[in-house]
């Protein structure tokens, strides 16, 4: 096998994701389970449910993630690789203990962990690597042999990321029309998160006020208005904006809000505006409602012609990106060195989280990083 195909020393590729409701029943329950010791007014969770239940009590979430699985195995036979991919949520069935107690059953020992959220923060990445860590102290429990596992690094700045979101932009902008396209405003979107998880996100030394989770977007904001102008000549004035904020009121979170961004965007006599959603790597249930409905109807009441462009979903660039992420991280395990594709200024991101990377509130054991109490 060539060393540009040898997945060794892995065995087997773990999606994990966040899971969601797949009807009117799961609602509730996937809520409880989301929240679980979070702090979220229960006012909060009815309105959120209310979103769930307006979509017959489905995330799309989950769909999304099934196609990803099929694009993700079908990228992998084109190309040679021989890895099996499997698919873990923290919140919702297929539960992550389930699937990793089946790898373990399979015989796998040595997993790379791709996670649906592209980013650094404690809920995009550390939170994740409690679950991984949740999930192998319950399955040492029951008397399992452990397999290592390695989440891969973040994909933001990634060409097979980004470039399908610039060609959603370009798609959206066409939709506009010509009389106000080229005046049009891109909003960045990405979800809030509050100032104080921000500030701590990614290696804290390494990045100013907002931490990596604001530095990184606004790279891969940069990234994107550059590429339109390439394609277009026109440099479209642009933001990075908050959505779907959560917790209590008087803590501070990631702001401008999309809506209040939109009627600042109408007022100073901006005649159009595409939402960009670049925090979410498919379409959410944050993406459905928050831009698709609420945000969307915000600009019909100002006036404002908007248009939401596409997130990345399973495109075939991205599937291919997850495949060189694979075996890129696989070549450095071996020794041996990488391609490590990167745009933008900010170069690809570490492989393991450092100690202290984006702290939770109480700490726990977190997996698949320099902290990680297990191998
Ligand atoms: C940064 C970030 C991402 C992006 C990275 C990534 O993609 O992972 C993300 C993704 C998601 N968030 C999701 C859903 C929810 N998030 C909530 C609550 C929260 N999210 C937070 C942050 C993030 N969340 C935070 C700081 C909270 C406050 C509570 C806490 O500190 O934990 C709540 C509780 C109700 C509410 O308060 O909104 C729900 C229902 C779904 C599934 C959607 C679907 O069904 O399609 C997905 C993909
Ligand atoms: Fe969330």
């Amino acid at each position: 096998m060539s060393d540009q195909h040898d997945p060794a020393p892995y065995d087997a590729l773990l999606l994990l994701s966040f899971g969601g409701p797949e009807g009117p029943d799961d609602v509730v329950p996937f809520l409880e389970n989301v929240t679980r010791g979070r702090g979220i007014p229960k006012e909060r969770l009815k309105e959120v449910g209310q979103h769930y239940f307006l979509f017959g009590g489905v995330s799309p979430i989950n769909d999304q993630n099934r196609a990803l699985l099929d694009a993700l195995r079908k990228d992998f036979e084109q190309a040679g690789l021989d890895l099996p991919v499997y698919w873990g949520n923290r919140n919702w069935a297929p539960y992550l203990t389930d699937t990793l107690r089946e790898m373990i059953t399979d015989g796998r020992r040595h997993i790379a962990v791709l996670t649906t959220s592209a980013y650094a923060s404690y809920s995009g990445c550390r939170q994740y690597r409690e679950n991984l860590a949740d999930a192998l102290a319950a399955l040492e429990a029951e008397g399992l042999p452990l397999p290592r596992v390695d989440k891969l690094r973040h994909y933001f700045n990634h060409p097979g990321f980004v470039e399908p979101m610039v060609e959603g932009v370009l798609a959206s902008l066409a939709e506009l029309d010509p009389a106000v396209r080229d005046r049009a405003h891109l909003a960045f979107t990405t979800h809030s998160i509050p100032d104080s998880a921000a500030d701590t996100s990614g290696p804290v030394t390494e990045h100013g006020e907002g931490g990596a989770y604001v530095r990184q977007h606004l790279d891969v904001a940069r990234v994107i208005v550059d590429a339109v102008r390439e394609e277009t000549g026109v440099d479209h004035p642009w933001k990075l904006v908050y959505q779907s904020r959560s917790g209590a009121p008087h803590i501070p979170w990631l702001e401008p809000d999309i809506c209040d961004h939109l009627e600042e965007l109408h007022g100073a006599g901006v005649p159009a505006a595409v939402m960009v959603p670049i925090g979410f790597v498919s379409d959410h249930m944050e993406v459905l409602y928050d831009l698709d409905t609420e945000a969307t109807a915000k600009a019909a009441e100002l006036g404002l012609p908007v248009r939401r462009s596409a997130t990345v979903g399973a495109d075939p660039r991205f599937a291919a990106a997850v495949r060189e992420l694979v075996l890129e991280r696989a070549a450095r395990e071996r020794g041996s060195t990488a391609k490590r594709c990167a745009l933008g200024a900010l170069g690809p991101s570490h492989d393991l989280c450092p100690i202290g990377c984006c702290p939770a509130r109480a700490e726990r054991p977190a997996a698949a990083g320099a902290d990680s109490p297990y191998a």
